[in-house]
Parts: C-alpha cells; sequence; structure tokens
C-alpha cells in the first residue's frame, strides 16, 4: 500500500450525506405536517365557497402531501416520498395559479414553494423543477383563456419577473449553502486524516489502529479473520541516532515505513506505533503464512540498508507473530506479538518469533 494512499480506502462520507439527507427529511416532514395542516384550514376557510375547484385542490393539496407523509413512516428509504412531495408542492403551485385561489390571490401564494422544492431535490433539480413549474405557470398566464382565474396584464409580468428572480436568487443560495457544506466537509475530513496519521512517516497511527481500523475490522469478521498481528521494532536504533544524528534516523524511519509499505499488500495494515515500533496486520491470513510474510519483510529491511552520503547503515529489525482467530481472541494476540517481539531482542534481534 502506498504511504500516502492509505487513508482514502478509510474516508466515511457517509455521515456527512446523512447531514444532507436529515436537512432534507425536516423539510420534507415539516412542509408535508405544517404544510398539510395549513393547506387544510385554508379549505375549511372556503368550504361555504362556490369556487368548487380552488377547494378541490387545498382538499386534494393537503390530502395527497398528508397520505405521502404517513406512508413515508412505513418504510427506512424516504427519498421516493420527497419526490412525492415535491410533486405536490409543484401541483398545488399549478392549482393556485389555475384556480386563482381567494379572490384572484393565488400568485401570491405560489412564493414559499420554490424553496421547499430546492430543500427537497438539492440545487440541480431544484432549479430544474422549478423552471419547469414556471414553464407551466407562464403558458397557464398567457394563456388566459384556458383557465378560470383572472389576472391583469400588469399583475401577470409582475409576477413571472419577479417569481423567476427569487427562484435564481433561492438557486445561488442553495448552491452556495451546499458549496460550503463541501468544503466543511472536506476541511473535516482532512482534520481526521491528520489526526490519525504519523507527520513523520505518513503512515497510519496507534489512534487510527485503536479507534478506525480494529472497529472495522471487528464489524467485518469473514473478511478478517483469521487475522495475523506482527509487532517489529528497528534494532539498535538509539545507536544509530547517536551515531549520525536525530535527522538521519528520522529519514531512516520513512525509509524504514516505506519499505514496510511497498512489500505488502493493499489490504495489509502497517502502522507506526511509536518511535521505531510497528505494527502489521495481515487481515484472512493463518499463523504460518504470517511467519513467511514476517520473515520476506525481515530479509528485506536487512538488504535494503540506507545510504548517507554513499555509505551504508545497516538495518535490522525483530518481529514478534501472533494470531487472532476470532474478534475475540484480538487483543490477546497483540500481546502475544509483544511477548513474541520481546523474545526475539532477548535472543539476539533481526530475528522472527
Ligand atoms: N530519529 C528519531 N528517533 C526516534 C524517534 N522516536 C524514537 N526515537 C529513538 O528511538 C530510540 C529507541 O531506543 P531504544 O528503545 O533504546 O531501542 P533500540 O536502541 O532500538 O534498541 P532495541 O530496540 O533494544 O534493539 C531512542 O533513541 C529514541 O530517541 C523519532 O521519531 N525519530
Amino acid at each position: 500500500m502506498q504511504q500516502s494512499d492509505w487513508w482514502s480506502s478509510f474516508i466515511d462520507r457517509s455521515s456527512s450525506a446523512d447531514v444532507e439527507m436529515k436537512r432534507r427529511k425536516f423539510v420534507f416532514y415539516f412542509t408535508s405536517y405544517v404544510g398539510s395542516t395549513i393547506i387544510y384550514l385554508f379549505a375549511f376557510q372556503h368550504i361555504n365557497s362556490e369556487n368548487t375547484l380552488l377547494k378541490t385542490v387545498l382538499f386534494g393539496g393537503a390530502s395527497l402531501i398528508l397520505v405521502n407523509v404517513a406512508f413515508s413512516h412505513f418504510f427506512h428509504e424516504k427519498k421516493f416520498f420527497t419526490y412525492i412531495c415535491g410533486l405536490c408542492v409543484s401541483l398545488m403551485m399549478l392549482g393556485l395559479v389555475y384556480s386563482g385561489g381567494h379572490m384572484n390571490t393565488g400568485l401570491y401564494w405560489v412564493f414559499p414553494f420554490p424553496f421547499v422544492l430546492f430543500v427537497l431535490f438539492g440545487y440541480q433539480v431544484g432549479l430544474a423543477s422549478n423552471l419547469v413549474v414556471y414553464g407551466l405557470i407562464w403558458f397557464l398566464l398567457v394563456n388566459q383563456q384556458l383557465i378560470p382565474a383572472e389576472y391583469s396584464d400588469e399583475e401577470i409580468s409582475r409576477f413571472l419577473s419577479s417569481f423567476l428572480a427569487t427562484v435564481f436568487l433561492m438557486f445561488i443560495g442553495e448552491f452556495f449553502r451546499y458549496q460550503s457544506h463541501l468544503e466543511m466537509e472536506s476541511i473535516n475530513i482532512d482534520k481526521h486524516r491528520q489526526a490519525n496519521t504519523d507527520q513523520l512517516t505518513k503512515l497510519p497511527n496507534r489512534r487510527f489502529l485503536d479507534s478506525v481500523y480494529i472497529k472495522q475490522v471487528i464489524g467485518e469478521p469473514g473478511s478478517n479473520f483469521p487475522l495475523t498481528v506482527v509487532a517489529l521494532d528497528i534494532d539498535h536504533f538509539k545507536q544509530v541516532n547517536d551515531t549520525h544524528g536525530h535527522h538521519i534516523g528520522d529519514e531512516i524511519l520513512k525509509h524504514f515505513a516505506g519499505l514496510l509499505s511497498s512489500h505488502s499488500r493493499d489490504t495489509d495494515m502497517v502502522a507506526r506505533i511509536g518511535g521505531e515500533e510497528f505494527v502489521i496486520l495481515f487481515p484472512q491470513t493463518e499463523l504460518t503464512r504470517g511467519y513467511i510474510l514476517a520473515e520476506k519483510l525481515r530479509r528485506v529491511i536487512e538488504e535494503n540498508c540506507f545510504y548517507y552520503e554513499n555509505a551504508p547503515i545497516p538495518l535490522t529489525a525483530s518481529f514478534g507473530v501472533a494470531c487472532a482467530l476470532t474478534d475475540s481472541d484480538l487483543n490477546v494476540a497483540f500481546k502475544k506479538a509483544d511477548a513474541q517481539l520481546y523474545e526475539a531482542k532477548e535472543s539476539g534481534r533481526n530475528q522472527v518469533k
């Protein structure tokens, strides 16, 4: 696995999408329950009116919205119902213009609805649906002989221009709101990445291992166990630091991390958990195979010394190997790998135990 790439496979964008979905759901419920209640109140206000069409639009619209939201509670996926709600809202707008509303004031009551379409559908589909509704309203208004409502020419031209301006202003507002949401999401991801990355080697750190990776492994036992844990530690690193200086020590750590990353699979997890201590987790790997992989890495390190001013600085590491067959063995496997590493150090270093 490339050191700089490891984070991308762990980015969890679902929580950000959840925030957007929550906002949509909230507007959906609010529009549906509060909106339908208000429309019912208007409908009852006009119960004795002779405008049957207006009564049909109000009662029909409110009932459709209410039935739709009631049904949505029985399903986990709400998207379909938000679309139906958007369709009801669009029909309500057209119904108001068509019937003229109370004393031909229908045009004024259309203005709150474009916002609902933007929130329910997002800025792109929101703009498209608002423009479709606008086109249909325009068609009704320029063909007044087709509708029962009566509007004056000034009223129509003022409505068409102010409605269009409202839709575009709402589009701009929704567009920039969404852009800042994406920016905040990327800042958030970047902060998480920094907190979970070892700044020197760019490998995942202990925090990542404990709070993200292990949770994911336990959450998907089928694709991870048996899991081999390899604890490793550079030999006599203090001596390297003392001889060549701390900054060369740092370069050696980067070189070491690069060797481990480039000689393991994308599915393996290489992490720096302390000064010169590393851990490699091999998912779906039994103990015997784990020993073979650790021995391969031991040789790679031994054979690839670090060069400083064209002079080789030999490098070796000691390894401790253990295997967890299930998630409940994981803690024991970590402790066992540490104990094995200690034994490798005690037995002379540069070996796998
Ligand atoms: N350059 C550098 N050195 C570090 C860093 N973190 C820890 N160290 C050094 O790593 C050394 C670890 O020394 P010890 O724990 O004595 O281990 P060792 O010398 O490798 O000996 P063994 O592990 O027993 O083989 C110390 O000198 C630390 O200062 C780092 O980020 N950069």
